[in-house]
This record gives C-alpha cells, sequence and structure tokens, in this order.
C-alpha cells in the first residue's frame, strides 16, 4: 500500500530532511510518495502575500484564505485525501492517530505561520473531505512545518516495509498504554554501572515481569495521566504493586 504525502509551506526547505533517512529510502523504495508545494506559487502579487492583518485585531497577521484555496484546490486535484492542518488549538495527536492516517491513501498537509490560518480555508474543505486540525503537544511554535515533520514520521513508520524490524501495532510503545522501559546494550559494566542482572539470567518470564515493572514505575512516576486511563482489566494483581 502506498501513501501519498503533500506539504503545503511557505518555507519548502523546512521540509528537506524528510528525504534523509529512513523516510527517505521509503521514499526511494516506493512505499511513500512526497511532494512539497511552496504556498508562494500560487500567489498572483509581485509582494507574493500571504498575509494580511486579522479582523477584530489583536497581535500579529493571519494567513489569507485565497492563496490557501487555490494551492489546495490545485494539490487536492489529485484526488480525494485527508487534509490535516496543524494548529496549537487542535486535537491531540496520538499514536492512535497516526495508526489511522497510515491506512489512508493521501494525507494534505497544510503549514501554517504567522498567527495561522483564515478559519474559513478549514470550513470551507470539511464540508467536502476530512479535515483535521492537530496539535503535537502543548507549546506553541512559530509554524507548523515541524510539526508535519513529526506526524510525517510518526505515521510513514508505521507503513509496512519501512522499518527494518516491523513494530508490530500492539507491541509498539505507547500501544499497551504504558511507558517504555529502560533499554541496556554492551559493555556489562560502564563507568561503575551495571546492566540489571535480571536481563542477562535467561529467565524469560522474570526478565518479562521486570521490565513490566519498570513500566509501571516510569508510568506511574512521569505519566500518571496514563494509568489513570488504563482499561479496568489492565493491570493484574503483580501489576497493582506499584
Ligand atoms: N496557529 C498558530 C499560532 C497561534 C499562536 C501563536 C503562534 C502560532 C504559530 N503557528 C502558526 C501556524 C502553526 C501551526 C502549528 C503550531 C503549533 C502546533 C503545536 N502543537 N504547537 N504549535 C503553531 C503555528
Amino acid at each position: 500500500r502506498r501513501v501519498r504525502i503533500d506539504v503545503v509551506t511557505i518555507f519548502p526547505g523546512y521540509l528537506a530532511p524528510l528525504r534523509e533517512a529512513l523516510l527517505g529510502r521509503a521514499i526511494e523504495a516506493g512505499l511513500v510518495e512526497l511532494g512539497v508545494h511552496d504556498l508562494r506559487d500560487w500567489t498572483h502579487d509581485v509582494h507574493q502575500a500571504v498575509d494580511d492583518s486579522p479582523y477584530g485585531g489583536g497581535p500579529g497577521m493571519v494567513m489569507r484564505p485565497q492563496v490557501w484555496g487555490e494551492a489546495l484546490d490545485a494539490v487536492l486535484a489529485a484526488g480525494p485525501a485527508r487534509l490535516v492542518v496543524p494548529t496549537p488549538a487542535g486535537r491531540p495527536f496520538t499514536q492512535a492517530t497516526a495508526q489511522a492516517w497510515a491506512g489512508e491513501e493521501r494525507l494534505v498537509f497544510a503549514c501554517g505561520r504567522y498567527e495561522g490560518i483564515d478559519q474559513r480555508v478549514v470550513d470551507s474543505y470539511a464540508a467536502r473531505m476530512p479535515v483535521d486540525e492537530v496539535s503535537i503537544g502543548d507549546y506553541v511554535l512559530v509554524g507548523g512545518e515541524v510539526a508535519v515533520m513529526v506526524m510525517v514520521e510518526a505515521v510513514v513508520r508505521l507503513l509496512p516495509g519501512v522499518l527494518g524490524n516491523p513494530v508490530s501495532a500492539q507491541e509498539d510503545s505507547f500501544s499497551d498504554g504504558l511507558l517504555e522501559g529502560p533499554a541496556y546494550t554492551r559493555p556489562v559494566s560502564w563507568r561503575g554501572l551495571d546492566v540489571p542482572e535480571v536481563l542477562r539470567s535467561g529467565n524469560h518470564a522474570a526478565i518479562a515481569r521486570w521490565r513490566r515493572d519498570r513500566a509501571l514505575e516510569r508510568t506511574a512516576a512521569r505519566r500518571p495521566d496514563l494509568l489513570d486511563a488504563l482499561p479496568e482489566d489492565a493491570l493484574d494483581r503483580a501489576d497493582r504493586a506499584f
């Protein structure tokens, strides 16, 4: 299954890293098609204006609907797609979102800058296709490009053939609802710190138990919200020790 990803931005160069390393190889292997488009290609004025002052006043500028409309009409003409608009005011982008989007044939990302894009752009496309306004976290970026890099990486790694070791969905971290525990490799002793004995014991039941305990401990310490969100039957008696 191939996924076609298009990104519209006023800083196309910002997306260059997507063509590096793992994702670059996935593109070369034809598992993913990536198109990056400069929003200013759809301006007609000499200044290539893409922003204007906000109605109602307030700081900063807002991106004009006309330019976005022409750009998205052109990009979307290639066929139906899910339109994704990163914004601090969006629904949270999670692993579940990445899983869902990995099944899509086409994703089109609209990268805003300034104080965002005129709301009528989202409203007009939402009438004829799935449009998701998403946030990648509770902090404010300067534009949508970095958020798109995060989301494209989270989605593309789930596509068959992209990862060397295809992590099955349920084994993926965050899939059992807990944080990953600590990981170790050689040497067995490093700067006076030793690898926990159990991991070298060959006792796979004990190893599995130890790893789950570390994951529960870490989740309780760093993300108690994830523990509260676990379904009732997710923790067995041994788990409840934490
Ligand atoms: N919009 C907006 C906005 C509103 C207030 C202040 C600054 C901006 C800048 N900005 C313009 C586009 C854009 C896209 C995504 C994010 C974004 C996503 C997450 N999770 N944090 N920030 C920010 C973006």
